[in-house]
């Protein structure tokens, strides 16, 4: 396909009209066409003034240049022929009545005429009224007091961003998708010295999204925008005016109407840009201003890049004229200018290398910054990058890349040497090379294919020639210098896309460790809640315990009068002895109620207690409490599950850095190799040039002898030459190791057509004293690079065994301070139950054998308020062999060993010695036999049933065949006995507690 076929039908447009100086500025020469770079139509000429609207350029005309100044390299080293969108535009103008509108006053403008003496508001109201104007938003970020400019097309959305802010990304981005705009590219007015641009992450996030900056901002972006350029959205289209003197890459950008100037920093409303850092000079800036901004209608409307007052307009007439510093004269302004004693804006040091940064369509875009994490880094994380970076990359990011290796026509004269892919020999050719090849057009030389492209037959013949030694075909000397030269530079690029990569890392790292501090912080602050909760509890508890010992005595001395009054009634006359037994009655029942109320509570109480150890449920008022704490310990787990989180991300992090020094490995090996392929090619064309009498080329292609000078070249290629591993880190260039790899750095298949290469012996290249120091100077560096790279692993490592140390120490401190909780809070220490407020009751056999109550028993009592009842003789009568089982302590009225249960919440299982007790009417467990410490107590009024578990805890019983349970009106106990015996004793035991049993 023909190249021009590709290009659009473009239309012109007067280039640039100022009030009578239109034609100064208005040309039709090429280098205007040329520089005139649209953005969907691409082109866009100057032409005839008079007639505002032009035939289209001959795109032929324009295909060439074009097509020679956009290759672009990408961070891989592959071309990227960013061909753009080449939409065809065709000359549409005057087809709307919006249109006609514009070419009225374009005509108005050329004839003369200004239409702006008219109020621009007038023009803008009359725009808006047809349409034509378009949709305009001024956006603000506070921190920097930065404005944003949003311009579209109403019809066709496409838009374009000024100037957008890093903080003020998601704003923006929302804005866009809300208003349903296409957003064509991201301009910055010059590079910002106070804030970051967001146009780098924007287009991450906007596909198809460019950015643009001034060609002399020293930031490299998709378009560099130079005076006259255009970048039109939709209808409309803003003109590139160069106005330095606050940056040298500071531009207005002009609306096409000239009704808005977006003056950058240039000029501020009542003031202008500083001009004592970034290549500020007060001379220029004056004379930008009142050139270029001055120059334009007084109605245009001028916003700028910042105001500080809240200031959010101005109009060129009115700074014209009200401007403090530019009405003045070029001396005063000077000095005004010289002496401003302004502070630095607080992120300059890293806004300026991040704006050199970001701005590179390679980077944060690229496929070499895999990171997934770039799009959510948080700010502060990028500014920890940037200032990594900033120092040792400023020198390199302020060097755009200029690669221009497009592909040429093959059978090119052979004076034409502007294409060194043709001379490069057949073989691993790095992947931009690869990308070009062939004999295709500019257009198709494969920008659009990202398949690696193989020789074609033409280039096989051209290597072919070349290494017969045809003397048309041989590269010259400098453009292999200068093809090294480039290799150099790709491999500075990867050098500084290796090392944002690592300092990315390094900043996930930092974010992840401030993380971890948060996380930290929030766990202390956990715990100290907790602690306090804690206190309070524990008052409470107090009072409550306090309470519930005053009950225990009013229940005793109520019994007590009881017993009294019972042991009275006998000795009280006949007549009034059933009156004072039927009182005593009610009296017992008062008290029997009292004293079941009593245990209630105490039950209630001394289950909350056990609760702290979390092996009890509790009651509906303990619940509440520890709804409360059972969060604390959530969050805490919560704190710790994110704890270790981070430290996985730690590791990922490590072994990120692991893959890229590999990655690094790898490509510096290919680039290596390819330089020494390429010091071998320029060694030949040495060769090739001069008159070689003593090693005639035949002999030298066929089978070459070691002639005298070659055998110097070989000895200073091995000594200059000399694989880096050798020099200190063998296994970063591992391909160059061995013995083989030095005498031999060609790879083997690049012999594959069956020709030694010319001046070697054993295929080894030549190298000049030049290019060995070349080879040095660039080798260093890089092992520089690997040693930092091996530097900031180390840290990371240590930095990762910080962290598990420091998480470790956490995890103890926390399990200490909760130990240390229960052994100090009385909360945790179980009641005595021989407490001398409530002794221990008399053996009841004898009491109730006293006792006028003990016959006849009421049928509605349980088993164990017989007076008679025996426990002991209870068990036996069921046939256990009580005496045979060693490890119960049976008596008439307790029942007492050794089960272990399993824990209430946390279930695990525990050793406990529990203590069957009819007076009690309990069964309470302890942590030993000397029953000092209880745990927790089940009251017989609570018991329900107690049957054998079935196995249902079989995976987690200690002993699932022993295991049994006693199921409580709230709770489900889980039992192990010792042996099978004592197992059924303890069941028969527990169940004469149950109401059930009693109605048998
Ligand atoms: N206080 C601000 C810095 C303000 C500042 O220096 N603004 C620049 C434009 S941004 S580089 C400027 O040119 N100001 C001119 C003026 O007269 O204010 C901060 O700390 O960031």
């Amino acid at each position: 396909m023909c190249p021009s076929a590709r290009l659009p039908l473009v239309r012109a447009r007067s280039h640039h009209h100022t009030r009578g100086r239109s034609s100064a500025r208005c040309c039709s020469t090429p280098r205007l066409m040329e520089r005139a770079v649209g953005l969907s139509g691409g082109v866009q000429s100057c032409c005839s003034h008079t007639r505002g609207w032009s035939a289209a350029v001959t795109p032929a005309l324009y295909a060439g240049r074009w097509l020679r100044s956009r290759p672009r390299v990408h961070s891989r080293g592959k071309p990227v022929l960013r061909l753009l969108s080449l939409t065809l535009r065709l000359n549409t103008e005057g087809s709307s009545c919006a249109a006609a509108q514009t070419r009225r006053f374009r005509l108005g403008v050329c004839a003369g005429i200004d239409p702006l003496a008219a109020s621009t508001r007038r023009y803008c109201t009359r725009m808006a009224r047809t349409g034509g104007g378009p949709l305009f938003r001024q956006l603000f970020e506070s921190e920097s007091s930065t404005y944003t400019y949003l311009l579209a097309d109403a019809e066709t959305k496409e838009a374009v961003v000024i100037d957008p802010v890093l903080e003020t990304i998601d704003r923006d981005l929302k804005l866009i998708r809300e208003l349903g705009l296409d957003l064509k590219v991201a301009v910055n007015t010059h590079c910002h010295a106070d804030h970051i641009t967001s146009t780098g992450l924007m287009k991450k996030r906007l596909v198809g999204l460019r950015s643009a900056i001034s060609k002399f901002s020293g930031a490299t972006a998709d378009i560099q925008l130079s005076e006259g350029d255009t970048i039109p959205f939709g209808k409309h289209h803003l003109t590139v005016r160069e106005t330095p003197g606050h940056t040298d890459g500071c531009m207005t950008l002009v609306l096409e109407d000239q009704s808005m100037a977006f003056t950058g920093d240039t000029l501020l409303i009542r003031g202008c840009g500083r001009t004592d850092f970034q290549q500020g000079r007060p001379e220029r800036l004056y004379e930008s201003v009142h050139q270029k901004i001055f120059t334009l209608p007084d109605q245009c409307l001028v916003y700028p890049a910042h105001d500080y007052l809240g200031q959010t307009v101005s109009t060129v007439g009115e700074e014209r004229k009200f401007n403090p510093r530019l009405t003045k004269n070029l001396e005063e302004f000077v000095n005004i200018m010289n002496n401003l004693n302004l502070r630095h804006p607080a992120k300059i040091d890293i806004a300026v290398p991040a704006n050199l940064l970001l701005l590179r369509s390679t980077l944060l875009t690229g496929d070499r910054i895999h990171s997934p994490k770039v799009k959510s880094r948080p700010l502060s994380f990028l500014l920890f990058l940037l200032s990594v970076c900033h120092e040792a990359e400023e020198s390199q990011l302020l060097e755009p890349l200029r690669l221009e290796h497009v592909s040429q026509p093959l059978e090119m004269p052979q004076h034409n040497m502007e294409s060194p892919r043709r001379q490069w020999p057949q073989g691993p050719q790095p992947p931009w090379v690869a990308r070009v090849a062939g004999c295709q057009s500019p257009v198709s030389s494969g920008a659009e294919s990202d398949t690696e492209s193989s020789s074609t037959e033409s280039e096989k013949s051209c290597v072919k020639r070349l290494e017969l030694g045809s003397p048309r075909l041989l590269p010259s000397a400098s453009k292999l210098q200068q093809r090294m030269a480039e290799i150099d530079q790709q491999k500075e690029e990867l050098k500084i896309e290796l090392q944002l990569e690592i300092a990315l890392l390094q900043g996930e790292l930092q974010t992840e460790r401030k993380q971890l501090h948060r996380h930290t912080q929030k766990l202390q602050a956990l715990q100290q809640q907790a602690g306090h909760s804690e206190t309070h509890r524990h008052t409470n508890r107090q009072k409550e315990q306090e309470r519930l010992e005053a009950e225990g005595l009013r229940v005793q001395e109520l019994r007590r009068s009881c017993e009294e009054k019972e042991k009275l009634i006998p000795s009280q006359p006949e007549s009034q002895r059933e009156q004072l037994t039927l009182q005593l009655q009610q009296e017992k029942e008062a008290m029997e109620a009292a004293t079941r109320a009593f245990e209630d509570w105490e039950f209630r109480f001394l289950e909350q207690e056990s609760s702290i150890d979390m092996e009890d449920e509790s009651t509906e008022e303990k619940e509440t409490e520890e709804k409360t704490e059972g969060q604390v310990e959530k969050e805490v787990a919560g704190q710790q599950h994110a704890v270790s989180t981070a430290q996985e991300r730690v590791q990922q992090l490590e072994r990120q850095l692991k893959e890229m020094e590999r990655e690094k490995e790898r490509e510096l090996t290919a680039l290596r190799r390819e330089k020494r392929e390429l010091v071998h090619t320029n060694q030949t064309v040495h060769k090739e040039k001069k008159p070689l009498a003593d090693c005639p080329l035949r002999n030298r292609t066929k089978n070459p002898p070691v002639c005298p000078e070659d055998a110097v070249h070989i000895a200073n290629n091995r000594i200059n030459d000399r694989p880096l591993s050798v020099q200190g880190l063998p296994r970063t260039l591992p391909d160059t190791q061995s013995p083989g790899a030095l005498a031999s750095p060609l790879s083997p298949h690049r012999l594959s057509n069956g020709h030694s290469r010319p001046g070697t012996s054993n295929g080894v290249s030549l190298l000049t004293p030049c290019n060995s120091a070349a080879s040095s100077r660039a080798a260093s560096p890089s092992l520089l690079d690997l040693a930092e790279i091996e530097k900031k692993l180390r840290e990371a490592k240590v930095e990762r065994e910080r962290l598990l140390r420091e998480r470790e120490e956490r995890r103890r401190g926390l399990l200490e301070e909760r130990r240390g909780r229960e052994l100090n809070s009385p909360l945790t220490e179980p009641p005595e139950p021989e407490s001398p407020q409530r002794p221990e009751p008399e053996p009841k056999e004898q009491v109730m054998a006293s006792s006028p109550l003990n016959s006849p028993e009421p049928r509605s009592l349980p088993l164990f308020l017989s007076a008679n009842f025996d426990l002991r003789a209870h068990v036996e009568s069921l046939g256990h062999g009580v005496s045979g089982c060693g490890d119960l302590r049976l008596t008439s009225r307790r029942c007492a060993g050794f089960l272990t249960k399993r824990g209430g919440r946390v279930k695990t299982w525990k050793k406990r010695w529990f203590s069957f007790d009819t007076d009690h009417r309990r069964l309470a467990y302890y942590t030993d036999c000397d029953e000092r410490k209880l745990k927790g107590v089940i009251y017989f009024q609570a018991i329900e049933e107690v049957y054998y578990d079935h196995l249902r805890t079989a995976t987690s019983s200690p002993r699932a065949p022993l295991t049994f349970c006693v199921k409580t009106y709230d709770r489900l106990f889980f039992l192990v006995a010792s042996n099978a015996v004592s197992m059924r004793i303890w069941m028969d035991v527990i169940v004469t507690a149950t109401d059930e049993h009693s109605r048998y």
